[in-house]
């Protein structure tokens, strides 16, 4: 059965995305799921690779490794089809009222999710100051942070709601009651 609503979050690196996300579950509890449209071409690769996934999916060197392969795979099977990865990763999602989706990076994500299922999603930004990211441990990387999985987005504007996640943002309590707002339960 299809969720209630959807909210799709997108943001930079390092501008809160899964701190945001995981307090929002705390919010909602056991009417939502957190959804991550990167584990379909994770768990691919690490059955294909016969590796294990926990350990590719934290920071460990399997992650660095098979990176540029992995986004290389993943660009491919994208070409073909854009809502492969976000297909697979609803496919396998819980029949909860609630999606969170915690990794949207390009419009084509939101174009399959808005094709898919209408006005039950909701477009969320986080936003997050450059010098507040670097003290969480953002470092501009060549190759990464110039890439199209972190810059699609960058001239996107449908959003039903920016958060602010940095400088002069305001308390984690009115930032999740301002997310909340877009939610129908
Ligand atoms: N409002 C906040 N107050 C305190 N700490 C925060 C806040 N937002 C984020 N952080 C911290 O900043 C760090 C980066 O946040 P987080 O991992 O959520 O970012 P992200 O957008 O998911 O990054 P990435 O895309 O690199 O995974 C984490 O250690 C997180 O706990």
């Amino acid at each position: 059965m299809a969720p209630k609503n959807i909210l799709l979050f997108s943001g930079k690196r390092k501008s809160g995305k899964d701190y945001l996300t995981d307090h929002l579950k705390n919010v909602l509890a056991d009417k939502c799921e957190i959804i991550k449209i990167s584990q379909p071409i994770k768990s691919h690769w690490a059955k294909e690779k016969n590796l294990n996934l926990n350990e590719l999916l934290s920071d460990s060197t399997y992650k660095e490794q098979y990176r540029l392969d992995m986004i290389k795979w993943g660009e491919e099977m994208r070409n073909k089809d854009y809502g492969y990865f976000c297909r697979a990763a609803c496919a396998s999602a819980a029949d909860k009222d609630i999606w969170i989706i915690s990794d949207i990076r390009r419009k084509t994500d939101i174009q399959w999710f808005k094709e898919t299922y209408g006005n039950l999603i909701r477009n969320i930004r986080i936003f997050a100051d450059e010098e507040t990211r670097k003290a969480r441990g953002f470092n501009f990387q060549v190759g990464v942070d110039d890439a199209m999985s972190e810059c699609d987005l960058d001239d996107f504007h449908d959003w039903d709601l920016i958060v602010n996640n940095g400088e002069g943002r305001h308390s984690l309590e009115a930032q999740l009651d301002s997310i909340m707002k877009l939610v129908n339960l």
